[in-house]
């Protein structure tokens, strides 16, 4: 069995006991707050002449185990704001990534960001869930769903004003991405989720294909500001970007310099 279908078990046993103790409708009914406009935030700061970074708040992960010791999800939101992200992502998977609900609460609270969840979604129920903690915008990752699953998914989360991140990693991926769904924010990953085998040239064979009017965001291994010069020369200029930064002592530095050089 592959790590990604290891890690959709575990959430679909999660999410069923999940689904016991809260209904869609009471969920519903939590106030999440406004929606902040994710997608429309990456736009603002490429707009402006920069790049979009969605700068991940992530403790651990299957590939690399612990990433950061010292995990403080509130001074971590302050400071990627303060080096100039557009976004933020944050993990909430417990099994996989030391994840949790309260950190996405925590980090929303921090800062006037928009927020993806980062997590495995594989029932609307989640979306419900996801907006109900505040989240801007939810995952969709495309290998992980049959077309079915991916359109219900995406359906939630439009009818609760958020945004959906549709994450591929090859072309009949980003083809299913293209003709299934309606989201054009797309975000290619690096890295391999069956192998963790990561590496830049995905998103630049990618960024190839994708028409106008899609806002691509390259994701996973990214860690100097000239990966990201190196992706924008492929047209691509939002990234999302985990354990290069969450590993630095001064997150605020460490952001700006990937931003700016
Ligand atoms: O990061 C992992 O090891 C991983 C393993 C299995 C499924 C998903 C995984 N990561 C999720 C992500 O997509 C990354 O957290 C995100 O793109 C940031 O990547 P990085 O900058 O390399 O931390």
């Amino acid at each position: 069995m592959n790590k990604l279908t290891e890690i959709l078990a575990t959430k679909a046993q999660e999410v069923a006991e999940r689904r016991k103790s809260r209904s869609v409708a009471a969920l519903d009914a939590v106030d999440g707050g406004p929606v902040r406009g994710f997608a429309a935030a990456l736009e603002a700061k490429i707009a402006a002449g920069g790049f979009g970074l969605i700068a991940e708040i992530k403790k651990a992960s299957p590939s690399k185990g612990l990433i950061r010791q010292d995990f403080n999800p509130t001074n971590h939101a302050r400071a990627y704001a303060a080096g100039g992200a557009a976004c933020l992502s944050v993990l909430t998977d417990a099994p996989w990534f030391q994840g949790h609900e309260e950190y996405l609460i925590a980090a929303r609270t921090a800062c006037s960001l928009p927020v993806l969840r980062k997590d495995f979604m594989i029932d609307p129920w989640q979306v419900a869930e996801a907006r109900s903690i505040g989240a801007d915008a939810v995952l969709i990752i495309v290998a992980a769903l049959d077309d079915g699953a991916m359109r219900e998914i995406e359906a939630a989360a439009v009818e609760r004003g958020m945004d959906v991140l549709v994450e591929v990693h090859d072309e009949t991926e980003l083809d299913r991405a293209l003709t299934r769904l309606d989201s054009r924010l797309i975000g290619v990953n690096n890295r391999d989720l069956r192998t963790f085998e990561t590496d830049l040239a995905v998103t630049e064979r990618l960024a190839k294909l994708v028409p106008p009017g899609t806002l691509l965001v390259g994701e996973s291994g990214i860690a100097t500001h000239a990966d990201c010069r190196r992706l924008a020369a492929s047209g691509v200029h939002a990234f999302l970007v985990g354990e290069s930064l969450m590993r630095r002592d001064d997150v605020t530095a460490a952001t700006k310099a990937l931003l700016e050089g």
